[in-house]
């Protein structure tokens, strides 16, 4: 059976499907307009009590230099040594780094709900940006928690780094990898006679 296919072969199904992450960007610049449109796009996400829980930052062009300079920082010595200049070239090369904040709420129910809309949003921006032939990768590292990290990109206590998407037009898409069907992992509760009867 092919597990990518389904019969539901709609616009927002084909593109669910077909989009990939993305690691490996053109140099081609993404322009600060068609970011916006996609962020504008991806903030209709649901989110409970409208609390629009969000907010992003974005280096480009020489700005790169900074976010990658700040990101090996937090490497150790012996790790800069061992991949500082690969890693450097590489941040440096991606058309956009768009890191997504949480605003936390102190509230835990209030902190799930928010976190649950952020993730919400960042599909919603990984999807539209697909639909306009960008590629995005999700990343979630360890420099999100590092202090010098946070406050060279101006994330703020009570901020979370939800991701840092790595934003361009793709030079290689990798293959998919199918997903298990959902009748493997759907459990149908019994269903029970009604009172009445
Ligand atoms: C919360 C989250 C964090 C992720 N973090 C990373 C990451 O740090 N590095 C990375 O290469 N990919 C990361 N990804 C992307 C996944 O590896 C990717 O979605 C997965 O391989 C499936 O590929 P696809 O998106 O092309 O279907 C992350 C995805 C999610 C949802």
């Amino acid at each position: 059976m092919n597990r990518l296919r389904a019969d539901s072969d709609t616009p927002v199904a084909d593109l669910i499907r077909e989009r990939r992450t993305v690691r490996l960007f053109k140099n081609d610049e993404v322009p600060r307009s068609l970011l916006l449109e996609l962020l504008n796009v991806a903030v209709w996400a649901p989110n409970h009590e409208f609390r629009e829980p969000w907010r992003f930052i974005l280096f480009q062009g020489e700005a790169r230099r900074t976010f990658a300079e700040a990101m090996i920082r937090t490497y150790s010595s012996e790790e800069r040594e061992k991949y500082g200049k690969n890693k450097k070239a590489y941040l440096e090369s991606v058309p956009a780094h768009l890191i997504v904040v949480l605003k936390e709420d102190p509230r835990p129910k209030a902190w799930e709900e928010d976190y649950a809309a952020v993730c919400s949003l960042i599909q919603n921006f990984q999807l539209a940006a697909w639909e306009r032939g960008l590629g995005v990768v999700w990343k979630t590292n360890h420099y999100g928690y590092d202090p010098k990290f946070r406050e060279t990109a101006g994330v703020g206590p009570g901020e979370k780094i939800v991701g840092v998407l790595h934003v361009g037009y793709p030079a290689v898409i990798p293959p998919a990898r199918p997903r298990t069907p959902a009748e493997e992992l759907l459990t149908v509760f019994p269903e029970r006679p009604s009172l009445e009867e």
